[in-house]
């Protein structure tokens, strides 16, 4: 299998670790790190702006001591600022906040690139493409969000996926390169369609612990299913 790097092909998977068993969590997520995930996804809830509450920046230090794979902070936070700080010093490297929970985004953004982590802004189903435009140029990712965010398991919203390609025509005219990554409902089935669009990242929960074979054949099915639909596209360049 080539590396996600070396492939021209590649869609990176972001597993979450939603769907995990939580008792085990440093266990489980050494499998997904030995099973090839790119990232890890840690969706953070503050039972505040989504209705139910996860994991804090401890929990995510204790994990950093036990994984080489990047990090990357998915807040589902009511104006998550006081907080930014927590998760870069807690190991990690991209901090995606809500557009909708923050009431400066732009500042937001700014003080996540500030504190030397990667800023990323999520965009719930309901909020239009056009309302990131202003900054655009500060984020390296755009998460759309192909459920309402909250818990996983939930269906895929595939009325959703054109935003993808909005973001990039937004990106793309502005002279911004960001890649899109999809948050929610991603699978077997599900997986091409966002890929066609043009992300180029996608965000695995439930699916992961669905499959009969398990996180890896997961993780190996859905990463070709991918591929495979970035080749049918015949979209290999940056897009
Ligand atoms: O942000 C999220 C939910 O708010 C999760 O990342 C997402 O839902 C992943 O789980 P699944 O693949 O089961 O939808
Ligand atoms: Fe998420």
């Amino acid at each position: 299998m080539p590396t996600p790097a070396a492939d021209a092909v590649a869609v990176e998977i972001a597993p979450s670790i939603l769907g995990a068993d939580l008792g085990r969590l440093s266990d489980e997520v050494a499998v997904l790190e030995a099973a090839g995930a790119d990232r890890l996804h840690l969706d953070v809830m503050d039972g505040r702006f989504v209705p139910n509450i996860t994991l804090g920046p401890d929990v995510v230090a204790s994990l950093r001591d036990r994984s080489r794979m990047p990090f990357e902070a998915h807040l589902m936070v009511e104006e998550p600022d006081h907080l930014l700080g927590r998760f870069v010093e807690a190991g990690c490297q991209r901090v995606v906040v809500h557009a909708e929970a923050c009431r400066h985004l732009h500042r937001t953004l700014a003080t996540v690139a500030e504190l030397g982590a990667q800023a990323g802004v999520a965009l719930n189903p309901a909020t239009p493409a056009s309302s990131i435009q202003h900054v655009l140029k500060l984020v390296d990712l755009v998460l759309v969000m192909t459920v309402n965010p909250g818990f996983g398991g939930q269906r895929h919203l595939a009325s959703i996926v054109p935003k993808v390609g909005q973001v990039l025509d937004l990106a793309d005219r502005a002279g911004q390169s960001v890649q899109v990554e999809v948050d929610g409902g991603i699978a077997l089935d599900t997986v091409g369609p966002v890929v066609r669009a043009g992300a180029r990242a996608v965000v695995v929960g439930s699916a992961l612990y669905r499959h009969p074979g398990g996180v890896v054949a997961a993780i190996e099915e859905i990463r070709e299913a991918a591929r495979a639909a970035r080749r049918i596209a015949g979209t290999v360049g940056p897009r």
